[in-house]
């Protein structure tokens, strides 16, 4: 192939949905591809399942948040100081380890009583409105925020504040790119969280930045580390779950006979989520996560040079016919279902749990509240937050 003629990156949704058919026709070529990443350089794409999860769990590549020098990251919180994927090995342990518990299964099903509460507030606060309104504004927005809000000590009244900065953080910086305003946002992102922090000295609580705070004075992490900490979990915790409730409502919306199943069958929640993860997970196009190999690798008999780009394509690891059937069916039935989708390995998302709780909470009841839930616009008139990592839409003006 010449070097003209190198498959770029990023492969669109078709309909901001559908799997772009040129990943798909990619990735059942091979497990890996030479390509051209958005920031000019080229680079390698994982798009088998079995080479992901060797990559994933491979100590000779790097996170995300530690490029060579060659290279910068695709936003600022990558890299950045106590933000967990910028570490590795005992340091990334050591960080992981402090907020862990609050995300652990047991933690989060104690929070599932909370979740419907607040889920059952945003559905009656929708259901009040003129029609049509805007769905992001009332539901996919407020719900994962709230829950990371009260969880991390924050409040949620804060959110215009943190959520215009959190944008700023999640937009992709593709190397030449200017990078002051994201840079900016990350600071005065970092500024809010110190300040918090420092309140809770005087007020501590039952709250992720109380746990940050005693970690601090324990030794376990610098202030530095801690801030960096909260911060990226206040942004992690609520922008891809967002995007989620979008794309998956979405989804439903293309496939009224499998809406028409959960409604029939509530108790295919749980699949139904999976579902909607394995096959329209967050992002705006269908790349994955960026890792660095320290010394040269082998993947599916390719070698691959020391310091290279290598992207884990984690949403084309879903058609992969080797693990899921019929990989290309919408199926909320599915039995076995895999997926990559919270990625695999020791940076695998620390917040899957929560993540799965509140969409199985949406996606358990909306259409019961909202029987004739539908957009108001013509699909592709909805706004894809193109220059956003996890996607997601301007707005989601649906009528019910
Ligand atoms: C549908 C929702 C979500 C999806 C699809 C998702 C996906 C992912 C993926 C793919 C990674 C791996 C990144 C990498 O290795 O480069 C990750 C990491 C992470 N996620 Fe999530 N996530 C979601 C929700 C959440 C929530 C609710 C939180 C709550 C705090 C969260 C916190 C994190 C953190 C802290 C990491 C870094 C873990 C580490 O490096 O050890 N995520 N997530």
């Amino acid at each position: 192939m010449s070097e003209q003629s190198l498959p770029t990156l990023p492969m669109w949704r078709v309909d901001h949905i559908e799997p772009s058919p040129e990943m798909l026709a990619l990735r059942a070529n091979g497990p890996i591809h030479r390509v051209r990443f958005p920031s000019g350089h080229e680079g390698w794409w994982v798009t088998g399942y079995d080479e992901a999860k060797a990559a994933l769990s491979d100590a000779a590549f790097r996170p995300a948040g530690m490029p060579p020098a060659a290279f910068t990251p695709d936003s600022v919180i990558l890299g950045s100081q106590g933000w967990l994927v910028s570490h590795e090995g005992g340091e990334h342990a050591r960080l992981r380890t402090i907020v862990a518990p609050a995300f652990s299964d047991g933690r989060v099903k104690l929070l599932g009583q909370q979740v419907e509460a607040i889920a059952a507030r945003l559905f009656e606060t929708l259901a009040a409105q003129s029609q049509p309104a805007d769905l992001r504004r009332h539901l996919s927005f407020p719900l994962p925020t709230m829950v990371i809000s009260a969880l991390m000590g924050v409040l949620y009244e804060d959110h215009a504040f943190f959520a215009e900065l959190s944008n700023e953080v999640m937009t992709h910086q593709h190397e030449s790119g200017p990078r002051s305003a994201s840079r900016e946002a990350w600071e005065e992102l970092r500024l809010y969280m110190r300040g918090k922090m420092r309140d809770k000295r005087q007020a501590p609580g039952d709250n992720l930045l109380t746990d940050l705070l005693a970690a601090v004075d324990q030794g376990k992490a610098t202030e530095e580390e801690a801030v960096g900490l909260a911060a990226g979990m206040l942004v992690a915790g609520h922008e891809s779950t967002v995007a989620q409730i979008e794309f998956g409502l979405l989804a439903m919306f293309r496939h009224p006979q499998q809406r028409k199943r959960l409604v029939g069958d509530p108790s295919l929640v749980d699949k139904a989520v999976e579902e909607i993860l394995r096959m329209y997970p967050p992002g705006a196009g269908w790349d994955g996560i960026m890792r660095y190999p320290k010394t040269d690798v082998t993947i599916a008999g390719i070698n691959i040079p020391a310091e290279s780009k290598v992207l884990v394509g984690l949403p084309a690891t879903s058609f992969d016919a080797r693990h899921f059937d019929a990989p290309e069916t919408f199926d909320i039935g599915r039995d076995e279902n895999p997926h990559l989708a919270f990625s695999y390995g020791p940076h695998h998302c620390i917040g899957a749990a929560l993540a799965r709780l509140e969409l199985k909470v949406v996606f358990g009841s909306i259409f019961q509240r909202f029987p004739a839930l539908r957009l108001a616009v013509a699909p592709e008139e909805l706004k894809l937050r193109k220059d956003i990592i996890t996607g997601g839409f301007e707005a989601f003006p649906v009528l019910w």
